[in-house]
């Protein structure tokens, strides 16, 4: 079988090399810890070594070659069971990795292999493109349809996927369309599918895991955080873990404690993920089909509240966004709300409340939360210098206090009044209809901090 030899990381900042020298040419046998070849970045000339034995059956970047990007394929080894040729699950790996080289996001800390993020603007809508009413529900399996039609590497699995389509019938008509193979009913074993995916995904195939809801992803915590989100980070970027894991996030309606968990922070603070909350459905659309190309594992942060919405969705074919983009929802100069996911809806609210009362309120939402897009927040801030953070979740340790912190560092001098936080509170979400209210995030609490920050 062809083994891909890739273009390593030799520290933990490097995005590119240039391949000084090939110590080696196609024909030669090589055994493991032999010296491939020089690679010299600006600050030193490493050797590559091979990890593997077989013989260099290709070289497909020449010496010489400056600016090659970390992950590039550089040359092909055959190993030992050089008979089985390559297979099928090779050929989705170099489908995966045949993608242009990555630009490096400016926002993340260079720790690793960069994570492939597009700094792309969203596809500009040709006008006279109609727009069709469509729901969140609707939207995200449209997504996975599309990407299942184009890419047989593509699959799904879940509790309850398949025959019963969707808990929250999310995957509806997939098994009708691609069979049982493809569309694979779990059983209730969050751990055992999330580890059986992110093997997947390492071998080459773009799982997508739902989980009925995140809440019940704790059970499979070890493969997302030890695993899948390590893979491109301890390879030094020669093995991916094209994953999406998906499903219901936050709080829904009378569900309790053990059900109404946001998980945005939790996994935003994981260096290796990439985690996206999207709110209307041209976003839960465009971003999830983005996610299931993404090369990296993605948290995919649905909202059960948000599932039968309907929406405008530009009639476009192959509607993708950019990951790590936020978006401006409404323009206005006097504060900034920033929210993502469900919060999102109050914040349009409680805008169009505050314009009422003479505040021109900006809404931002996130959409992506790793990697946060602080430039579009920073530069709504030098606009409005007043910020409130909406967020259905707990306040510790969460995205909003996140953004505070960005705001204090990078944004400080065009602060005229502290960052506002409005969060649930923060208690395990109580089961009793008047105490669930009293908990959870509501417009008029963001009008109040809207009010607060610019003293009114
Ligand atoms: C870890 C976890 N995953 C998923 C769920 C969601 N869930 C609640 S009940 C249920 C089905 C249980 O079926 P079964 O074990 O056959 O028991 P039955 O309700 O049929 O008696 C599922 C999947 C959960 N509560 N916890």
């Amino acid at each position: 079988m062809a083994i891909e030899l890739k273009m390593p990381a030799l520290s933990p900042t490097m995005e590119e090399g240039t391949l000084a020298k090939w110590l080696v040419k196609e024909g030669d046998e090589v055994s493991s810890g032999d010296i491939l070849a020089e690679i010299e970045t600006d600050k030193a000339t490493m050797e590559f070594e091979a990890v593997d034995e077989g013989v260099i059956s290709k070289i497909l970047v020449a010496e010489g070659t400056d600016e090659v990007a970390v992950g590039t394929v550089i040359a092909e080894l055959i190993g030992d069971d050089a008979e089985e040729s390559t297979s099928s699950v090779t050929d989705s790996v170099s489908k995966v990795e045949a993608q242009p080289a990555p630009e490096p996001s400016p926002k993340e800390p260079q720790t690793a292999p960069a994570i492939e993020i597009s700094r792309a603007e969203d596809p500009a809508i040709p006008e006279g493109t109609a727009m069709i009413s469509i729901t969140v529900r609707e939207a995200l399996r449209d997504a996975m349809a599309e990407e299942m039609r184009a890419d047989d590497s593509v699959f799904v699995m879940g509790e309850e996927v398949a025959e019963y389509q969707g808990a929250y019938k999310v995957t509806q008509g997939l098994l009708d369309e691609f069979g049982s193979k493809r569309v694979i009913d779990t059983p209730i074993t969050e751990h055992g599918f999330a580890g059986i995916g992110a093997g997947a995904a390492m071998g080459g195939l773009k799982p997508i895991v739902e989980f009925m809801t995140f809440n019940f992803a704790m059970q499979a915590i070890d493969h997302i955080i030890n695993s899948a989100a390590k893979t491109n980070y301890m390879s030094g970027g020669q093995m991916r873990c094209p994953i999406v894991f998906r499903g219901p996030n936050g709080a829904a309606a009378r569900v309790g404690a053990q059900h109404s968990q946001n998980y945005g922070p939790w996994y935003a603070s994981v260096p290796g993920l990439i985690v996206i909350a999207p709110y209307d459905a041209a976003d839960a659309k465009g971003l999830l089909k983005a996610a299931i190309r993404c090369p990296d594992p993605v948290v995919f942060l649905e909202n059960e509240l948000l599932y039968g919405r309907s929406f405008e969705l530009p009639e476009i074919d192959d509607y993708v966004l950019p990951i790590g983009k936020a978006r401006i929802m409404r323009e206005g100069s006097d504060v900034t709300i920033v929210s993502y996911s469900i919060g999102v809806g109050l914040a349009l609210e409680a805008a169009d409340t505050l314009a009422g009362e003479g505040i021109d309120a900006e809404v931002i939402d996130l959409r992506t939360l790793r990697p946060l897009d602080t430039e579009t927040v920073l530069k709504s801030l030098a606009k409005t210098n007043r910020l409130v953070v909406a967020e259905e979740g707990w306040p510790t340790c969460s995205i909003a206090s996140e953004i505070m912190a960005i705001c204090m560092d990078e944004g400080f001098d065009d602060l005229d009044a502290p960052v506002a936080r409005v969060t649930n509170e923060d208690v395990p979400l109580p089961y009793a209809a008047n105490l669930e209210k009293a908990a959870l995030i509501d417009s008029d609490r963001i009008i109040a901090a809207a009010k607060r920050v610019c003293y009114r």
